[in-house]
């Protein structure tokens, strides 16, 4: 494609040199250029793009854009000053993939928690309703029945271009995906055509990136603000923020809500271990996911599929077959004893307190709840004390395991966790360094009826220790155990 086509878009402060040549890659890392990029030189949070021009050109580089030209720029090389880098990232590599946004329906869900678990929802629902689907979502990628690793809950703009541009070559009729508030900030968006844009909720998270929890929400926002008026922006009403998320939003405006008036409205009869009872926008409904923010992921997604023009019943049905995204609430059930486990990606502090909480409201009678749970190394170590309280204050019987060690000794990592224990607690704790052993000995001390907890890795497939990933994971080992 001509440099030209590729700029057409931009809002440009300068040109130097020749628009007429053919661009072969978009890169923002110097490090992948090949002959004939077009490099975008973007201000980051460890270095600045700008740095790495020179080495660009050296490995092909034919055209760059930048907030800034460099002195002694070769002119054989085309240098397009703009103001903002990344935002021109974004709006380059949509142009280079031919918009492939514009030729399917793209649906973006933001927001602190149940982006995953929607996003998943939403591709297998349309899936079942006959269509081919796009997923792009922390837990993997997704070209109609091609699964690909995802690195990111966002891609970078280049890539989350590239697949979408596959998604339409494969046919694909809608696209679904998450959409990190990081991604908006960094403008990995920039460029996208969205039919429709959804807010879960907001909680303070993320303000290591962010700094304040203004500037989270304004990131969130801004999705919102950017959004075309022919789209829809469904939001949860019953989040304090909801409705600032739209306040400047040229999209129509859709509500939902489990707890007042909403255009999209339900209400839990009974939340039991193995599902949740609904009335669903007047319709007895029956979902297989756990817990009463599943409630909020079904009514959204059921929302989701109305504003775009699926059929109300058809729409009930198959949403009462699916379950949970994998690693999130996932849980599985050892029909002889009654025993469930529950297998879930929380791995901070808020989340294991949340999936906790959730848990105790439906136990019932002699109920027990067996944690287990680890802490990651080379990561934040203030974690580490405050996951083992909660889960001591939260459960009966807690073993504190490994979590992707990486380059930490694991008996150290477990140790710190371990101040966090309560001195009346010390009874029900148990360190067990190795996971399969830990999460063996959990199923071991169950009685019949008890909840087991199996927290911080969810749809992870590996244990990281030292460098190596080992083949892990926790769903497998608690099948094997129940079947054993
Ligand atoms: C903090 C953060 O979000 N960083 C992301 C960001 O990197 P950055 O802008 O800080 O990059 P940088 O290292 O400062 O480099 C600046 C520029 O110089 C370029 N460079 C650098 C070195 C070089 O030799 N040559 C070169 O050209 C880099 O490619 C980059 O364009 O842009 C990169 C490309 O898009 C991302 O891969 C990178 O994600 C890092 C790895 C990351 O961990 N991000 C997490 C925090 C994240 O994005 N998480 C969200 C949400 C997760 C959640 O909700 O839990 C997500 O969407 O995944
Ligand atoms: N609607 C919701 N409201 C509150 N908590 C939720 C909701 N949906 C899921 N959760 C809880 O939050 C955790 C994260 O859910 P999920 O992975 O779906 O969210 P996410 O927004 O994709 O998160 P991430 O930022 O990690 O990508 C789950 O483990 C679950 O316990
Ligand atoms: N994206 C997060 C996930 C952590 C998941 C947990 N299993 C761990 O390894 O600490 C991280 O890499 O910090
Ligand atoms: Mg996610």
């Amino acid at each position: 494609m001509k440099l030209k086509e590729i700029i057409k878009h931009l809002k440009l402060k300068a040109v130097s040199g020749d628009l007429d040549k053919p661009i072969t890659r978009v890169d923002f890392d110097s490090r992948k250029v090949q002959a004939g990029s077009l490099f975008v030189a973007v201000r980051g949070t460890q270095t600045d793009g700008h740095q790495y021009v020179d080495k660009a050109i050296a490995l092909g580089a034919t055209a760059v854009i930048g907030e800034q030209q460099p002195t002694d720029f070769p002119p054989e090389v085309t240098f397009i000053t703009v103001e903002n880098s990344q935002h021109a990232l974004g709006m380059a590599a949509t142009a280079f993939y031919d918009h492939p946004s514009r030729q399917l329906k793209l649906v973006g869900v933001t927001g602190t928690n149940g982006k995953t678990t929607m996003v998943n929802l939403l591709y297998r629902l349309f899936t079942d309703l006959g269509y081919r689907v796009g997923l792009l979502s922390t837990v993997g990628n997704r070209i109609g029945d091609e699964q690909l690793a995802a690195t990111h809950t966002t891609p970078d703009a280049v890539s989350i271009n590239a697949l979408l541009a596959q998604m339409v070559d494969a046919g694909c009729d809608y696209a679904f995906m998450e959409v990190s508030s990081h991604a908006v900030h960094q403008e990995r968006i920039a460029g996208l055509q969205f039919v429709g844009a959804v807010f879960t909720n907001i909680t303070h998270d993320h303000l290591d990136y962010h700094g304040t929890f203004r500037a989270y929400i304004d990131a969130k926002k801004k999705f919102f603000d950017d959004l075309p008026k022919e789209a829809f922006a469904l939001v949860n009403v019953d989040d304090k923020r909801g409705m600032v998320m739209v306040q400047n939003t040229r999209a129509k405006v859709h509500r939902f809500s489990l707890r007042g008036l909403a255009e999209f409205r339900a209400r839990i009869l009974e939340n039991s271990i193995t599902g949740l009872q609904m009335e669903l926008d007047g319709q007895e409904f029956y979902g297989r996911l756990v817990g009463t923010f599943n409630a909020y992921n079904l009514l959204a997604v059921y929302a989701t599929a109305v504003l775009l023009d699926q059929d109300r019943m058809e729409i009930l049905t198959l949403l009462s077959n699916l379950t949970a995204a994998e690693g999130r609430m996932e849980y599985l059930r050892q029909a002889e004893t009654g025993v469930t486990a529950i297998v879930d990606y929380a791995h901070t502090p808020d989340a294991l307190e949340k999936v906790l909480e959730t848990l105790n409201d439906l136990r019932e009678g002699s109920t027990r709840i067996i944690t287990v749970v680890g802490c990651g190394g080379d990561r934040d170590r203030a974690k580490r004390p405050k996951m083992a309280r909660i889960a001591c204050d939260l459960s009966d019987e807690v073993i504190l395991t490994s979590d992707n060690p990486r380059s930490e000794d694991p008996n150290a990592i477990l140790e710190e966790m371990e101040s966090g224990v309560p001195a009346g607690a010390k009874s029900k704790v148990l360190s067990l360094v190795d996971r399969r052993t830990a999460i063996k000995t959990a199923v071991k001390l169950a009685r019949p009826g008890d909840l087991i907890l199996v927290a911080g890795k969810g749809h992870e497939k590996y244990q990281e220790i030292k460098g190596v990933k080992h083949p892990f994971d926790d769903k497998e080992i608690l099948k094997e155990e129940f079947q054993g």
